[in-house]
C-alpha cells in the first residue's frame, strides 16, 4: 500500500503538488497519469523518500520510506533508467544491487532471467545499452529483493511492442500475487489495459481517480430523440437525471438498457442509444486535463 495524504510540494514560490491524496493498493496495478510537468514524478520521488514534502504526508506499507527497517527489500523503484552508472555491467549493478539490500546472490540471474536481458547483455557495460535494455536493466533491479511495491516512473519508455507485453503480463502477474504497483505512463492504451485504478493529475492537484473500469464508464447514457422534451420529462417521472447536450440530445445518469425502456413506454422515437463505456481513456484525460493543456499553451 502507499498513501498520499495532503501532500503538498513547493519549489520557492512554485506549488508542484497541491495537497495530493490517493492510495495504491495491494493486489492492484494503480496507473498515475498526467500532462508533462504535472508532477507525477514530484509524487513518486516524495514516496520513495528523495524529496522531502513540504506539508503531508506520503507512506509506503503504512510508514515513511525513510523510516521503513531495510527499504530496499520491501520497495522495488524505477525513477530514472538513465541514472545507472554507465561504466558497470548489468550484472555488476545488480550485484552491487543484491548486496547493499542484502539479497541472495542468485537473485541477480533469476532476475536478469525475468527482464529478459541474455548472458551476453548482461556482460556489456550500461553505457553501451539501447533505452529499451536500461529500462530492463531498471526494472531487473526494482525486482531484485522481490518486493511487496513497485514505484515505477515510465518504465514502458524505449520498450518495443514485445517489451510492453512482456512488462504488462510482469505486473499483472505481480498484482495477481498481492504486490502494490504504482506506475505513470503517457502510454494511455498501455494503462487502459493494465491498471486495475487510475489517478489523474494535473498542475499538482488531483483531478480524478478510481478504478479504470468507473472512470471509462464515465457518463452514463447519451440519447437522442424525436422529441428531447418529452423523453426528458418521461425520465424525470421515472427518477431519472438528464441533462440536455450542447449538440443536441441528452446525458442520462443511467444504462441504456433503462433509457430505452423510458422512451418506450413514453412512445418516444430514439434516434440514437449509446453508453459512455466507448469514451476511451484518451479522451477523459483531455477533457480532465484541458485546464493544465491549456495554460501550457498560453503560456
Ligand atoms: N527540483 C525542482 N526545482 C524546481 N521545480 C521543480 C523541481 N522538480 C520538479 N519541478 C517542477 O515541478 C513540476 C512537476 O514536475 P514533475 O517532474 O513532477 O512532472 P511530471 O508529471 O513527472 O512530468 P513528465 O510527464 O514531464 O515527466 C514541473 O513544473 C517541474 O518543473
Amino acid at each position: 500500500m502507499i498513501s498520499f495524504d495532503h501532500v503538498t510540494k513547493r519549489y520557492g514560490g512554485f506549488t508542484a503538488l497541491d495537497g495530493v491524496s490517493f492510495e495504491a493498493r495491494p493486489g492492484r496495478v494503480t496507473g498515475f497519469l498526467g500532462p508533462n510537468g504535472a508532477g507525477k514524478s514530484t509524487a513518486m520521488r516524495v514516496a520513495a523518500g528523495l524529496t522531502p514534502a513540504t506539508s503531508g504526508r506520503a507512506t509506503v506499507l503504512g510508514r515513511p520510506y525513510g523510516t521503513l527497517p531495510n527499504p530496499g527489500r520491501h520497495v522495488g523503484m524505477l525513477l530514472d533508467a538513465s541514472a545507472q552508472h554507465a561504466g558497470r555491467t548489468g550484472r555488476e549493478v545488480l550485484t552491487l544491487g543484491a548486496i547493499l539490500t542484502g539479497v541472495d546472490r542468485r537473485r541477480v540471474e533469476e532476475t536478469l532471467d525475468l527482464v529478459g536481458l541474455t548472458e551476453k547483455e548482461a556482460g556489456r557495460r550500461v553505457r553501451n545499452y539501447s533505452l529499451g535494455m536500461r529500462q530492463r536493466l531498471g526494472i531487473a533491479h526494482a525486482l531484485l529483493a522481490d518486493p511487496e511495491v513497485l514505484v515505477l516512473d515510465e518504465p514502458a519508455n524505449g520498450l518495443d511492442p514485445a517489451g510492453i507485453r512482456w512488462m504488462r503480463d510482469l505486473l499483472r502477474g505481480y498484482a495477481a500475487r498481492g504486490g502494490t504497483v504504482l506506475l505513470s505512463s503517457h502510454l494511455l492504451n498501455e494503462i487502459e489495459r493494465v491498471a486495475d485504478d487510475i489517478v489523474v493529475i494535473g498542475h499538482g492537484r488531483i483531478v480524478a481517480g478510481g478504478t479504470t473500469r468507473e472512470l471509462l464508464a464515465g457518463s452514463g447514457t447519451t440519447v437522442r430523440s424525436a422529441d428531447d422534451a418529452r423523453l426528458r420529462s418521461a425520465l424525470g417521472t421515472a427518477g431519472l437525471s438528464a441533462s440536455p447536450l450542447a449538440a443536441g440530445g441528452l446525458l442520462v445518469d443511467a444504462t441504456p438498457e433503462v433509457v430505452g425502456a423510458v422512451a418506450l413506454e413514453a412512445a418516444v422515437v430514439l434516434r440514437e442509444l449509446r453508453s459512455g463505456d466507448g469514451r476511451g481513456l484518451e479522451e477523459m484525460f483531455f477533457d480532465l486535463t484541458a485546464d493544465a493543456a491549456r495554460e501550457e499553451v498560453a503560456a
